[in-house]
């Protein structure tokens, strides 16, 4: 028995914070954070999805707050910005946010935009980074085979680092994979593995060249471990827009891999409006210091979820809880 229910409830408080601008369909963020012996932690899967789904989200909270973090290897780690489907015009203030990060992340194949606003975007973020830059893109899988063959090329001249989940399953992402292999350019699995029922199935099928693991998701820290060690490919460890509480937890995983090849996506901390950490994770001159952090008290009272929301963490909390074997 890690923890009991009584214990975690005791300390559990949900907030509710606004987002600078939409990302991924939501404007307001809700997460629950609850204090264990190692510390704070953060339970917020996102609120539709099923207790099946959350109650890993619950087992990787749970993880990081009753269980010692494993060795870790580095003391910070390198991270991307996030560039959320705005406008072109907007591109530079959004990414004056991200101090001094080398390589960014630009969100595509938005439902209600076409490929030309995508074009737009990745030029823009192109232009703010220079030659020197690296960008990557994520189309969380809203590409079929042939949209996203047309998308990479017409997206290729921008010199791009790797494609993420460009389409929705395992079986397209191998397609999409041969099809662009002749151009050298990486295919990423993110949705593959952390929504999928076998999460090392993309690997097997080697329908990626890499995986984009995130702490929550996946069932925390140790459960992550396992399934990268399992996969035997490179990984990006990157956030489920989180606090800086369940940033915490991603980098402590980003920090306990044996390689971290490539820039993290855990600057996210960044599209929040404000956050919940007295010293909040976000980067200097593009790398976050790996530790934990201490919830404001202002923030919980300031940005306390209204009481029905509450009542509904609780109760999801409780349905998950009954879930797991603990
Ligand atoms: O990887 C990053 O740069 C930031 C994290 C990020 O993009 C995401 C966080 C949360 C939900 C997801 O839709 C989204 C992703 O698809 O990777
Ligand atoms: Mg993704």
């Amino acid at each position: 028995m890690l923890a009991s229910l009584t214990d975690i409830l005791a300390t559990a408080r949900v907030v509710s914070i606004p987002l600078r601008q939409r990302f991924r369909g939501i404007e307001t963020r809700e997460v629950m954070l609850f204090e264990g012996p190692e510390g704070w932690t953060e339970f917020s899967p996102f609120v539709e999805y099923d207790d099946e789904e959350a109650a890993a989200w619950l087992a990787a909270a749970l993880d990081f707050g009753w269980v010692p973090t494993p060795p870790l290897l580095r003391d910070s780690v390198a991270v991307n910005a996030t560039l959320p489907a705005v406008e072109a015009a907007r591109v530079a203030d959004v990414l004056d946010r991200f101090s001094g990060c080398r390589t960014v992340k630009v969100k595509v194949a938005e439902t209600g935009q076409t490929l030309a606003d995508d074009v737009a975007r990745v030029a823009a973020a192109r232009a703010y980074l220079g030659a020197e830059g690296r960008i990557r893109i994520d189309a969380n899988g809203g590409w079929n085979v042939d949209e996203a063959e047309h998308a990479i090329h017409s997206l290729a001249e921008y010199d791009l680092e790797y494609v993420e989940q460009p389409c929705a399953s395992v079986d397209e992402l191998w397609q999409i994979r041969q099809r662009v292999k002749y151009m050298g350019l990486p295919i990423a699995a993110d949705e593959s593995v952390r929504k999928a029922a076998d999460p090392l199935l993309v690997a097997r099928q080697e329908a990626a060249d890499l995986l984009v693991i995130k702490a929550q998701p996946l069932g925390g820290i140790h459960a992550a471990l396992d399934i990268a060690d399992q996969a035997g490919l490179p990984l990006v460890v990157s956030s489920a827009l989180e606090t800086s509480v369940g940033i915490s937890m991603g980098l402590h995983l980003a920090a306990a891999l044996p390689e971290l090849p490539y820039d993290c996506g855990l600057a996210t901390v960044s599209l929040l409006s404000l956050d919940v950490a007295v010293d909040p994770l976000i980067p200097v001159e593009g790398s976050i210091a790996v530790r934990r952090v201490v919830p404001n008290g202002r923030v919980f009272d300031d940005y306390a979820a209204p009481a029905e929301r509450d009542a509904w963490w609780r109760e999801r909390l409780t349905r998950c809880y009954a879930l797991l074997d603990v």
